[in-house]
């Protein structure tokens, strides 16, 4: 069954165990202590772990679909790593569902896997360990079609630490129990290190009974997948593709939207800008144009200039 599922299928099944892996690596450099920490700019940190669990996703992946694009938040990594870095299995439960039909005869050149190894960096030189994901993003042309979100720190019921989500547009998501926001309220997760003017000139514009603070694109959407928050707003750049390719393509199996400020779909081939220029806007899918246009004209105007 394996080798001969579709491709989409494949790098889904090695990337669920590979943001896994990668998983592993970040909890050990933190319970090593040394974070090796690099500002690559402002607010910008790079740790031991940034590189090592990119190193690991990308030498994984790239010896099982090597003609497949693969860019990572870390710019060009060293792909020889040990072999307990490299991971040749696939999620073999995952293999066993049917690939939908619109992507079956996509070529391996048609993708694009956008890898951002440790999301919400500064949150985890910080201590709010639970706000870091590891995000593998999977295009096909201009879609981000296809999603793991793994988060390492997470406390299962047994003790254990870490969860995988996954999602596919047209077979659906797994890995968490998908629950609606609140009734009567309006909810709005959005940055805790990123802020800025504008930004917060953004979320005045909106009636939320709530703004929550917190690290990552990918802990911000599993917020909306499990209810805790109607709306993302990060009205500023600052993201890039692999913060959101990921994030966008499991919300959007699971019903919802991520776009930019303006509600336009970001492309996600080789060649397009890396900078989410036009910041993010995502919710639970119920009234998603509406809420760009709560964002004053003036505001949306001015972001990305
Ligand atoms: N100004 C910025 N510079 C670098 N990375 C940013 C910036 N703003 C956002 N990001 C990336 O987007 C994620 C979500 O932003 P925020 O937490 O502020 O809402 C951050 O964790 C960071 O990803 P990363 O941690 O992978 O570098
Ligand atoms: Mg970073
Ligand atoms: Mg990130
Ligand atoms: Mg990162």
């Amino acid at each position: 069954m394996a080798s001969t599922a579709p491709v989409i299928m494949r790098i889904m099944a090695s990337s669920i165990q590979t943001a896994k892996r990668a998983g592993g690596i970040i909890r050990d450099v933190l319970k090593k202590g040394d974070l090796g920490i690099v500002d690559k700019g402002k607010n910008d940190p790079q740790t031991e772990a940034d590189r090592s669990a990119q190193r690991c996703i990308i030498a994984s992946l790239t010896k099982k679909f090597p003609s497949v694009k693969i860019i990572g938040e870390e710019g060009g990594s060293d792909l020889n790593v040990c072999d307990d870095w490299l991971v040749e299995d696939s999620d073999e439960q995952f293999l066993q569902q049917s690939c939908p039909a619109e992507w079956r005869d996509a070529k391996p050149e048609d993708f694009v896997i956008w890898v951002d190894p440790l999301d919400g960096t500064a949150e985890y030189t910080q201590g709010y360990v639970e706000h870091v994901t590891v995000l593998i993003g999977i295009a096909i042309k201009d879609a981000a079609v296809g999603g793991i979100i793994h988060q390492p720190f997470y406390q299962q019921p047994d003790g254990q630490l870490g969860r995988t989500i996954w999602g596919l547009k047209g077979l659906g998501t797994g890995g968490f129990t998908h629950s609606l926001a609140p009734p009567g309220e309006f909810i709005i997760t959005t940055t805790r290190s990123h802020s800025n003017a504008l930004h917060q000139q953004a979320l005045n514009a909106f009636p939320a009974t709530k703004v929550i603070k917190v690290g990552g694109a990918g802990f911000k959407v599993l917020q909306l997948l499990e209810g805790k928050a109607h709306a993302y707003v990060f009205a500023t750049p600052g993201c890039k593709k692999w913060d959101t390719c990921a994030p966008e393509a499991v919300l959007e199996a699971q019903g919802g939207f991520l776009t930019d400020i303006n509600g336009e779909h970001y492309a996600y081939n080789a060649d397009v800008e890396h900078v989410n220029r036009e910041g993010v806007l995502a919710s639970v899918g119920e009234n998603h144009s509406e809420l760009v246009y709560k964002i004053p004209r003036k505001v949306r105007e001015a972001v990305g200039v």
